[in-house]
């Protein structure tokens, strides 16, 4: 039975229309389906209102005590519970979670040699039953970036690893389709221009456009997770525009020889 993990990333949080666009598209898709979704701004932009520092280390952001109570409820809460009620609207029969509930996703607290991560975990493993008896009734799960240690701490962990954690393990019964849905219309070998997407992308076409810079930013840790999910034997694994969601053969797919 074929099953998508569909994973929807920050720019697409923050744009109404295309969001509204996008589950108009969800609410036409005909097979089973899991949404993923990342967090955006809105939590920097909260804690901001609330007068809570932003702590950065080295360059990199990192999720101490008041920031995880931020950022669950913006991710787990507004964002969340904002794209359910919009998936109802349109018919789809949505039921958002977070990594704790029905002990969908467990993580590891990440240790830093150097650095304290502070509440950021890496995906330890993702509940297949609970993913099952979730898509056997005809629900759509749709996850919001927090999962738990399992000891009672919720911890804060990437949106673009939990949707590969959830592909692979769907993959055990499924035939499963990974897709990352973001701003472009795919991986572009020039980022301004939009007709540049690179269809089929390679470890070594990957290798090479990440050393001379055409790669970069955000995209790199989601590229490490769409090569780790092929890998570890997702059939297809797409990089798309919301827009093309319904395009076959759109964007940029991954795969490990030509
Ligand atoms: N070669 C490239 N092609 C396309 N986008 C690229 C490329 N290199 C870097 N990027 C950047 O990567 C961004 C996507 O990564 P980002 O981390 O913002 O993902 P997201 O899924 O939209 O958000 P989130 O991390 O909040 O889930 C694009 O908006 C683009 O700016």
């Amino acid at each position: 039975m074929e099953c998508k993990v569909i994973k929807i990333g920050g720019a697409l949080i923050e744009d109404g229309e295309l969001q509204n666009r996008l589950c108009r598209k969800f609410a036409s898709m005909s097979s089973p389906f899991v949404i993923v979704h990342g967090g955006g701004t809105f939590a920097g932009q909260l804690s901001e209102r609330l007068g809570i520092p932003r702590k950065m280390i080295d360059g990199r952001r990192v999720t101490d005590r008041e920031t995880l109570e931020v950022t669950v409820m913006v991710y787990s809460g507004w964002i969340n519970k904002t794209l359910v009620a919009r998936l109802q609207a349109l018919g789809v029969n949505a039921c958002g979670l977070s990594g704790c509930d029905l002990n969908l996703v467990q993580a590891d607290r990440r240790e830093g040699r150097d650095i304290d991560w502070g509440y950021v975990g890496d995906v330890r493993q993702v509940n297949m039953g609970a993913l099952e008896l979730l898509l056997q009734a005809g629900v759509i799960p749709v996850v919001a970036p927090i999962t738990h240690d399992g000891k009672g701490v919720l911890l804060n962990s990437n949106a673009d690893g939990i949707a590969a954690a959830v592909a692979e393990t769907l993959g055990r019964c499924y035939d499963v389709e990974l897709i990352y849905c973001f701003d472009k219309k795919g991986v572009l070998a020039d980022v301004g221009n939009e007709d540049s997407v690179i269809s089929c992308l390679t470890p070594s076409l990957y290798e090479e456009y990440k050393g001379n810079g055409v790669i970069h930013s955000g995209m790199i840790p989601k590229l490490d997770n769409a090569f780790k999910s092929v890998h570890n034997g997702v059939r297809v694994v797409r990089l798309i525009h919301p827009d093309d969601l319904d395009q076959p053969n759109a964007g940029t797919r991954i795969i490990l020889e030509k």
